[in-house]
Parts: C-alpha cells; sequence; structure tokens
C-alpha cells in the first residue's frame, strides 16, 4: 500500500514533470495562469526580447483591477480619463494579450473583476489544480482545493514562455479550527486570529491546509476569504479539501459540463484530500468557540487584536508600529474615531461580504464624520448586489458605491485613505502608508467595518447585527 499523503503531496506529485535526473527544485506544470496589468508587462518585453511566444494562451487568463479606476466608466465605455500613466500599464497589457491571443476581462466586459474574484467566479479555478498569478494573493484559489500561488515578474515570464515552473517542494502545515465561531465572527476573524498567533513569518516555506469543523462550515466565499490572507502568516498558499460545497459553487460555472458529465468530475475531486494518517511538517490548532470580532492596530496583520482587548504593553519590537499607528498602549481600539471605511478587495469583495455590511446598515446611517466607500470585487458581484437592491442599501446610508477593482486596497487607482486618516478596511494589508501616504489602517471583517462606519468609532459590532443576521 502507498504511504498516506497530504492533498498538497497529491496535487504537487501529478503536476511534477518527470525528469532524468532527480535535482531539486521540481518542474512543476502549471494548468491557470492568471495576468494583470501591474506585473504582466515586463515579462511580456522579456519574451519579446527573446522572441518567443506565450506557450499556451488558451491556459492564460488577463483582467485589469489594480490601477483601473472605481468611478463609472465614461461614456464611450472607456477609460479615457485615467492618467496618462495607467492608460499606457492598461493599454499594454491590452496590446500584449492582443499580440499572443490572450483572453482579456477589459473596460466594459461584464466578466471583468479582481484577478482572485474572476477565476473562481468564472469556473476556471478548479479542485486539484496548479494556478499561479504575479499577486501575492494568488493563495485564495487554494479554497476550492487547487495548489495556487503568487510569482514574480520574471517567473511570469517563465510561465508565459513555457507553462512551466522551477519550484522548492514547500513544507506543509496543518491549520485546524474546532468548534463553531460566534455569529459576530467571519472567516476574517479567523485569519486574523490565526495570524496573530502564528506572525506575520509563522508559516514561511509552508503551504497551509485548513481543516476543522469551523472551515467545513465556511460558504466559498469564507474559505477564500481565509485562504486569501494565508500569504499575510508567510505562506507559500493555503488550501481546503473540495467538498460539496466547492462542487455546488462550481456547478453551472464558465464552460463546466452540467449534469453526468459534472458528476463525474466531482467524483474524482472528492479524492482530493489529505489520507487520516497523512503527516505535516507542523500542526496548531485553534478554538473557534471564544473568537470575537478581530481588528488590527499596527503595522502588520499579525498586530491583532479583538474589539474589547488592550492593546500590548509598549516594547521594543513594537515602539515602531506604535509610532506609526498613534494608538494607546494598554488600551482597547473600541472608541477610536475613524475617517474612512472601505469595504472591499479580493479579501473581502464578494457577495457574501457586501450582504454582511448592507445587512448591518440597512435603515441606519453611516456617520457624518466618515466617508465610506464600498467596492465589488467584480462585475458580477456588482450586477448580484445591485440584484439583491445592496446598492440601494449601500447609498441610502451615505456610502458611495463603486464600479469594480482593488481600489482602496492598493491605492494605486485615485481611491485612498488621506494622510493621517485613520480607516478600517475590509482588505488585507496594513504597512504603512499602503492605502496611501501617511493613512492608518485598522483590518477588520465586513461586519466590523459596517459597524464601525454608523459609529463614527471602532464599536464592538454584536451589538449592530441586525435580528435576521444572527444565525443559530
Ligand atoms: C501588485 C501586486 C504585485 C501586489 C501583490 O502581489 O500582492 C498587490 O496585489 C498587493 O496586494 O500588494
Ligand atoms: S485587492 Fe488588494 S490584495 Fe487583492 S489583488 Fe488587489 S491590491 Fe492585491
Amino acid at each position: 500500500m502507498s504511504s498516506p499523503t497530504t492533498l498538497f503531496q497529491k496535487i504537487w506529485d501529478r503536476h511534477v514533470i518527470p525528469r532524468a535526473e532527480s535535482t531539486h527544485p521540481d518542474l512543476l506544470y502549471v494548468d491557470l495562469h492568471l495576468i494583470h496589468e501591474v506585473t504582466s508587462p515586463q515579462a511580456f518585453a522579456a519574451l519579446d526580447a527573446r522572441g518567443l511566444r506565450v506557450r499556451r494562451p488558451d491556459r492564460t487568463l488577463a483582467t485589469m483591477d489594480h490601477s483601473t479606476p472605481t468611478k463609472a466608466i465614461d461614456s464611450a465605455g472607456g477609460w479615457e480619463h485615467v492618467s496618462p500613466t495607467v492608460w499606457h500599464q492598461l493599454d499594454t497589457l491590452r496590446r500584449n494579450c492582443e499580440k499572443h491571443g490572450i483572453e482579456l476581462l477589459g473596460p466594459g466586459d461584464s466578466r471583468r473583476g479582481i484577478v482572485h474574484v474572476i477565476g473562481p467566479e468564472l469556473g476556471r479555478t478548479l479542485p486539484g489544480s496548479t494556478i499561479v498569478c504575479g499577486d501575492s494573493h494568488t493563495s485564495t484559489h487554494g479554497a476550492f482545493g487547487a495548489l495556487a500561488f503568487g510569482i514574480g515578474t520574471t517567473e511570469v515570464g517563465h510561465v508565459l514562455a513555457t507553462q512551466v515552473l522551477m519550484q522548492r517542494r514547500p513544507r506543509t502545515l496543518r491549520v485546524r479550527f474546532e468548534g463553531r465561531p460566534p455569529a459576530d465572527t467571519s472567516a476574517k476573524d479567523l485569519a486574523l486570529f490565526m495570524i496573530s498567533r502564528l506572525g506575520v513569518e509563522g508559516g514561511t516555506g509552508h503551504v497551509i491546509e485548513y481543516q476543522g469543523e469551523a472551515v467545513r462550515a465556511l460558504s466559498m466565499e469564507g474559505r477564500m476569504t481565509l485562504c486569501n490572507m494565508s500569504i499575510e502568516a508567510g505562506a507559500r498558499a493555503g488550501m481546503i479539501a473540495p467538498d460539496e460545497t466547492t462542487f455546488e459553487y462550481l456547478r453551472g460555472r464558465g464552460d463546466l459540463p452540467d449534469g453526468d458529465a459534472f458528476d463525474l468530475l466531482c467524483e474524482g475531486w472528492r479524492a482530493l484530500r489529505s489520507d487520516p494518517d497523512a503527516t505535516f511538517d507542523r500542526e496548531i490548532t485553534i478554538d473557534c468557540r471564544g473568537l470575537r470580532p478581530m481588528l488590527t492596530w499596527g503595522v502588520q496583520p499579525a498586530q491583532a487584536v479583538a474589539v474589547d482587548e488592550p492593546l500590548p504593553a509598549l516594547d521594543e519590537g513594537n515602539r515602531a508600529a506604535y509610532r506609526y499607528a498613534r494608538h494607546d498602549p494598554g488600551r482597547p481600539l473600541l472608541g477610536s474615531s475613524i475617517d474612512v471605511v472601505f469595504v472591499g478587495s479580493c479579501t473581502n469583495g464578494r457577495l457574501e461580504d457586501l450582504q454582511a455590511a448592507a445587512d448591518v446598515l440597512r435603515g441606519r446611517r453611516v456617520a457624518p464624520s466618515v466617508r465610506m466607500l464600498v467596492v465589488p470585487g467584480s462585475e458580477a458581484v456588482k450586477r448580484e448586489a445591485e440584484a439583491r437592491g445592496l446598492d440601494r442599501v449601500f447609498r441610502a446610508a451615505g456610502a458611495e458605491w463603486r464600479e469594480p477593482g482593488c481600489s482602496m486596497c492598493i491605492a494605486m487607482n485615485g481611491d485612498l485613505v488621506g494622510d493621517g486618516q485613520l480607516a478600517v478596511s475590509t482588505s488585507n494589508r496594513n504597512f504603512a502608508g499602503r492605502q496611501g501616504p501617511g493613512s492608518r489602517t485598522l483590518l477588520a471583517s465586513p461586519l466590523t467595518a459596517a459597524a464601525c462606519a454608523i459609529a463614527g468609532e471602532v464599536v464592538d459590532p454584536t451589538a449592530f447585527l441586525q435580528p435576521e443576521t444572527v444565525s443559530t
């Protein structure tokens, strides 16, 4: 009998290209290569310089997301009003895709969106596959039981030219989330709590597999949020074994077959799980029963506390973070007044996230001192949210409802938090100046973000849950 293997090993072994000499690193076949406007231009230029063609345009999919404006597109259906630099970046991607026959979801395309939101939506992110992108949050796709990770621009060039990638085999880390988390918490809180325990380098060199009752209970949206944040613990990737929740999400999407043919696919996907006796290089278990809504206070995602928990005492390790973040050591964040609330990004810009924020905002108003921006992760999310009337809830509450894109998560598209302002943001990074020069960020869940928007300060969102949102 063959020895027990982890989900990661199964996928890795199926994608390693056999070679006569067994010198490492391995050569890994890439099933899907996602590209966007920021990290692809130099890679295409390298191809051009050597007169190479893209090896598998049919396994490459491009979108525009990072630098695209989120104000309504102009009457011509384009983005002609963007700055010359942004226009050049977008136009370069358009020309590269045209030249190499790569499908591009550009301005006006009803399937466009943030690269990590569209892959799953279009049924391109599949269990058991290998997915890469010149973007660190590619780990998001691991929610489907795919091995998905970010690569550098040089590697983007390698994959474009060869469809394979040289990779050292990472180690494995199992994170078990035991018990059911409370109704005022979500996948974002699980992720922030885990990172606060692991540290921003705790997962370095590892692929995390998430297991446990709380993970099985998550929707695909929640699983994507959790896998998305894996990289913020330093991990190479995060993954979750596919199950009926995964299959139901995928049914009917994109070019996937239906009926018996789809069931047959699912049968194969059911084998994608770690064997019960498989060993991981490391393991941790997190009890979710006492989980509280989490917020970051510093300049790393690991600097996170429960909403009512006192911040850590000042020490050498956090002095720089305190100098930038300007919070009081030893006191909770509760009551800190905020200026901006951002709901969106590849972490929390999907329908379930917007629904959670809307459920809190329905019939209420955003505090007059707060600017709130709600940005759907894709055109599809925008359509579905509007079909549910969520845009009207946001607008009635005084929030801005925008076009899809990375928006305030990265502040390279015109949406930014002002100098010195404090934002509660559903994105994934809180580095100094991440959301704009001098901006300060508190990362949180959509529920917490919406509650803070109403209060104009950091609040415990529990009191803001409307009756219909309390799950039993
Ligand atoms: C632009 C890209 C290289 C970057 C990443 O890789 O993560 C961005 O998406 C981010 O979130 O900072
Ligand atoms: S939403 Fe933010 S984290 Fe996600 S891909 Fe865009 S910039 Fe990166």
